[in-house]
This record gives structure tokens, C-alpha cells and sequence, in this order.
């Protein structure tokens, strides 16, 4: 029997980034990467990233959450999926503030009219922390290109951790670039032993950029928090936008704002409901039997 099965889940989304929320706190177990690539391959609950909610670990946090891409790889950080646990958390709680903490460190999310703003932390820049493979003195600019040798289609990325690894590519028009093509073989370049999320960017004024990303272990998705925050975050660094930007995805629009008191990046956008219903054996893939570990999601 396949771990998860007959386990609820709910079917949310950011600005089109497909969340799936498990409440895993009553009955915690691990997400078998094998169930959840069963689940985003059929197209039966097609999903960008998994929102595994586990009991907390710190005071003051409602649970703490693990997030799995859709190819079963894990990820420290998801601003869009942040959101939706906000949301589907203040509907169940009527608390219009909510505190998570993932392997990145907490999340600080508040609702209001105006949307959802989650605290992403504070962007780290150095060569190990993005990671990768050697040592890179300026990160706002590194040495990798794609596209022909003589005439590079994409060129000089800036990298940054946002919870997650992030190459910002700077383009003249983010739907002249196949980041279909480029995205895997980036994604997957030796200089990033994690992986890295790949994104293009259009810069309108200081204070709008259009983007679009190739998502670590998923592909193209209609928005990327995490790609937002790296995005904005490295157009301030090299003085092509303010600290405030409006950042346009295929999605929508989201609003960071990299405070500069104290560096901290906050996102603002929506999140929705859309269903929910239980995971069955046929859903899952009616994945190899996998002993659940009791107890996980508490390492
Ligand atoms: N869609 C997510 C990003 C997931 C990042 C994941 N692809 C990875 O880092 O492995 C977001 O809204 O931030």
C-alpha cells in the first residue's frame, strides 16, 4: 500500500504555481519521493510543489514544513507554496497571522487586503552558500553561459540562496529566450552540485522586471516566489532596480520589498483554494509498498 494513500490533501495554487497542502501533523511521515513523482507524472494531480506540513519544532510556529518538487526532490524554500499554507492555515485557525519554519529557517506570514506577505529571510550571496562547485569571488556576475560559444544566448548570471539556489539570467525580452531548451542543461550544470533554479529577466524600470523560470526539478511554472525574491534581490545588487520591485511572472504579479533595515525579503501576492479531496492507491501509481518511518518530518 502505497504510504500516502487515502491521506486529504488540498489542491492550491499561487499566481498558477500548483501546490499541493498535505496536513501531515496528526500522522507524520516522510513523502516518498517515488509517490510524488507517480502523482505530478500521470496528470491525474498534475503540481509544481508538494506542502508537507509537520508538527513544529520551534515555538511559536504552526508546523514545519518540507517541500517536494515535483521530480520528488526536496526544497528549502517555496514563497509561492508559502502562501497557500498561509491561506489554507488562516482558514482553519481565523489567525491572520501565521508563523512556519522550513530547513531555510521561519516564515513569518501575514494576510491582508492587499494579499499574503511572508518574510523570506535574509539573501545569502556567497559562492558556498548558493552553493557552488569552487570558489566564485563576485557572485553578481559568474562565469556561465549558454547558447553558441561565439554568440552566447545567455551569459553572466548573478546567483543567490534564497533558501534555495538561483541563476538570474539578464535579457532584453524574457519570450525571445527558449528557456525550455537552456533550462535543463543549466539547471543541471556541474557548477551547481545542487541544482539551481534558472531564471530570465526583463528590467521595465527600478521598479518593475518581468520574469520567467525554469524551476529545479519541475521545468517551466507559471510563477516562482523563491524566483522573485532572487531575482529582485539581485537587481538591486547591481544597482538595475530599487529595493522595491513590482516582479510580473506568466502568472501575475508579485511585490518584494528587500527591507533595507535589516535585509529581510518580503513577499506579496495571492494564494487560492482550489479542491481537496483524498490520495488513492491510483493516484499514487500504486506505488511499491515503502515502510513509512514513524516519526519523520521531525529530523
Ligand atoms: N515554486 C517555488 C520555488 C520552488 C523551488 C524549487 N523548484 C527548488 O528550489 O527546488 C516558489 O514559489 O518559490
Amino acid at each position: 500500500m502505497a504510504a500516502l494513500e487515502n491521506r486529504p490533501f488540498v489542491k492550491m495554487n499561487g499566481l498558477g504555481n500548483e501546490i499541493v497542502v498535505l496536513d501531515l501533523r496528526d500522522a507524520p511521515l516522510m513523502v516518498p519521493p517515488e509517490e510524488a513523482r507517480a502523482l505530478a507524472r500521470d496528470g491525474v494531480l498534475p503540481f509544481d510543489q508538494i506542502m508537507a506540513l509537520y508538527p513544529p519544532q520551534s515555538e511559536g510556529t504552526h508546523a514545519f514544513v518540507r517541500i517536494i518538487n515535483a521530480d520528488g526532490s526536496e526544497s528549502g524554500a517555496c514563497g509561492n507554496g508559502t502562501r497557500c499554507i498561509a491561506l489554507y492555515e488562516a482558514g482553519r485557525t481565523g489567525a491572520d497571522h501565521l508563523v512556519f519554519e522550513s530547513v531555510a529557517g521561519p516564515l513569518d506570514c501575514t494576510l491582508a487586503p492587499e494579499g499574503i506577505t511572508v518574510d523570506m529571510g535574509v539573501p545569502r550571496f556567497g559562492w558556498h552558500d548558493i552553493p557552488l562547485a569552487g570558489p566564485v569571488a563576485d557572485t553578481r556576475a559568474i562565469e556561465l553561459q549558454a547558447g553558441p560559444a561565439e554568440a552566447p544566448v545567455l551569459r553572466a548570471p548573478a546567483v543567490v540562496n534564497v533558501g534555495n539556489p538561483h541563476a538570474i539570467f539578464w535579457v532584453d525580452d524574457v519570450n525571445a529566450v527558449d528557456l525550455a531548451q537552456f533550462g535543463p542543461e543549466l539547471e543541471h550544470h556541474p557548477i551547481f552540485p545542487e541544482r539551481a533554479n534558472i531564471s530570465v529577466v526583463q528590467i521595465v524600470s527600478p521598479e518593475h522586471i518581468i520574469l520567467r523560470v525554469w524551476e529545479r526539478g519541475v521545468g517551466l511554472t507559471r510563477a516562482c516566489g523563491t524566483g522573485a525574491c532572487a531575482a529582485a534581490v539581485c537587481a538591486a545588487r547591481l544597482g538595475l532596480t530599487g529595493r522595491r520591485v513590482t516582479v510580473t511572472l506568466p502568472g501575475g504579479d508579485l511585490v518584494i520589498d528587500w527591507r533595507e533595515s535589516d535585509d529581510h525579503m518580503l513577499m506579496t501576492g495571492p494564494a487560492e483554494i482550489e479542491f481537496d479531496g483524498r490520495l488513492t492507491a491510483a493516484m499514487l501509481g500504486d506505488a511499491e509498498p515503502t515502510a513509512a518511518r514513524p516519526g519523520a518530518g521531525a529530523e
